[in-house]
């Protein structure tokens, strides 16, 4: 284990009471932080969790966000901790990496009710963000290229398919690949838009050699993995990877490999979106939105406008960050925080048949919202008002449409890690546990915990008016 990459912490129960007996980023003055605690234990054996946090590079920043995590976790289980931070740049030297605590308390965390610390704090879902990460970026990669050659195409006319069959495919298998070789000793269950069926007709087999060498050179290109290029059968048995229920037990992952096709086609906007389901809940999700600019839609600076790609991640109680495609450092993103109408924008899908855009204007009037709709394809707009380019998601497709959850789960858990809240249009939580669909009858919408009462009112009194019959 490379020491210099973790942050530890160490802590037991005590008269009902979770304590944290010290912790240091070891070994390396640049991670100066120490957090310490009350009651130095005696031996290992007093010791009832020990919370490692895996720092992908080292850095500042990396070790504020895992203590931020830290934090998160304990709100998680209902403790209030009280930490003071202590700045031990001197102190921790290289040759005692396993600085514990000091004598003196510096913590106060008093838990309200008995909590169960093993289990909800040990819960970490690092190593398969990075996985999901790495997966997404890659399949990411594979799309634009595909794009590229899509747009640059003079033959390629709107209702040909067949490009974004092939990055649909190529996507998916890259994601299942990636995932199975990352996480080796975990089950793998995914649940994902794409199956083998018509890749196994006669008629595929160009599709099926053309799929297979964007992989085989897309993995060759990256250089991670030292494997023999994948035969047309691996790749059909890959994609079959995909053909999970979910449900509510266990973990799987859910994969739209291209969401938001018409964008991809039209050279707009289109996510490749992973999301983890752990016993029915996401708990992370990954959006790469290789068409998005880094900086906020709305902004007036074309240069800016015209850098594009983007990494959304998302884990339970650890926040929303951002990068770019190509690997700067994540930063934290907040959906916007204005309460009043009048100052948000919203987002609703690109194409009329997705959802009502009559509707969704309808309801927008109502709540006072004066800028005209801002209309996207794909999950990106979960991404997007991630970071605050809209206040609000309005989406309301044809009654008896049925969602599914790969178009969903990812974008759920970047908006509610940056501190938005997505549900049904009648304010209940979207359930990703009944298996490959949402149990849904109504729409999905989406804004920032203020604005929610205000847009849950104006939505039910729209499909109210709706639903009356016209005078
Ligand atoms: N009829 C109908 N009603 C509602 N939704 C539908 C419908 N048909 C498709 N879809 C799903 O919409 C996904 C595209 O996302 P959006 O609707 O947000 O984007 S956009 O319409 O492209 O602007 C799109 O995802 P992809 O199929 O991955 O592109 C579909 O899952
Ligand atoms: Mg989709």
């Amino acid at each position: 284990m490379l020491w210099r990459h973790y942050l530890v912490v160490f802590g037991g129960m005590r008269s009902g009471q979770l304590v944290v007996f010290g912790g240091a980023s070891p070994s390396s003055n640049r991670f100066p932080y120490l957090i310490a605690g009350i009651s130095p234990p005696t031996s290992l054996s007093t010791i009832d969790f020990q919370i490692w946090y895996h720092m992908c590079k080292a850095g500042r920043g990396q070790c504020g966000r895992a203590l931020h995590s830290l934090e998160s976790r304990w709100e998680m289980v209902s403790i209030t901790a009280v930490a003071r931070l202590v700045h031990l740049n001197s102190s921790i030297k290289r040759s005692n990496p396993n600085l514990l605590s000091t004598t003196k308390p510096l913590f106060t965390l008093k838990s309200s009710s008995p909590v169960s610390v093993n289990s909800s704090i040990a819960m970490s879902y690092d190593d398969q963000l990075i996985a999901a990460k790495k997966a997404a970026s890659l399949a990411a990669r594979l799309c634009q290229k595909v794009q590229k050659g899509l747009l640059q195409s003079d033959v390629q006319s709107k209702s040909d398919k067949s490009p974004v069959t092939v990055a649909d495919y190529g996507s998916q298998v890259l994601v299942s690949f990636v995932l199975q070789r990352e996480l080796p000793s975990q089950a793998f269950s995914l649940v994902a838009e794409e199956d083998s069926r018509d890749l196994r007709k006669e008629e595929s087999q160009e599709t099926l050699r053309r799929i297979t060498k964007l992989v085989n050179d897309t993995i060759a290109n990256d250089g991670t993995y030292n494997v023999s290029p994948l035969s047309e059968a691996d790749v059909l048995t890959i994609i079959d990877c995909g053909t999970s229920e979910g449900g509510s037990n266990g973990q799987h992952w859910v994969l739209d490999p291209i969401d938001g096709t018409k964008g991809f086609l039209r050279g707009d906007q289109y996510a490749i979106a992973l999301g983890l389901l752990d016993e029915g809940k996401v708990v992370l999700g990954v959006l790469a939105c290789p068409n998005l600019p880094l900086e906020s839609i709305r902004s007036q600076d074309q240069h800016a406008l015209n850098k594009a790609g983007c990494l959304f991640s998302a884990q339970l109680s650890c926040g929303t960050y951002m990068e770019s495609l190509d690997g700067s450092p994540p930063v934290k993103v907040h959906v916007s925080d204005t309460e009043d109408p009048e100052e948000a924008s919203f987002f609703e899908s690109y194409e009329a048949a997705h959802s009502s855009h009559s509707l969704s204007g309808a309801i927008a009037k109502k709540l006072g919202v004066k800028a005209p709709p801002v209309r996207i394809d794909s999950q990106a707009k979960y991404g997007a008002l991630s970071r605050g380019d809209a206040a609000i998601y309005l989406r309301f497709p044809n009654k008896g449409y049925r969602e599914k959850i790969w178009d969903h789960a990812a974008g759920y858990i970047v908006i509610a890690e940056a501190g938005g809240v997505a549900s049904d249009a009648g304010g209940k939580p979207l359930d990703f546990s009944k298996g490959r669909y949402l149990d849904l009858d109504t729409g999905i919408i989406v804004t920032n915990r203020k604005l929610m009462p205000a847009l849950l009112k104006a939505v039910q009194d729209s499909l109210k008016e709706q639903a009356l019959p016209s005078l």
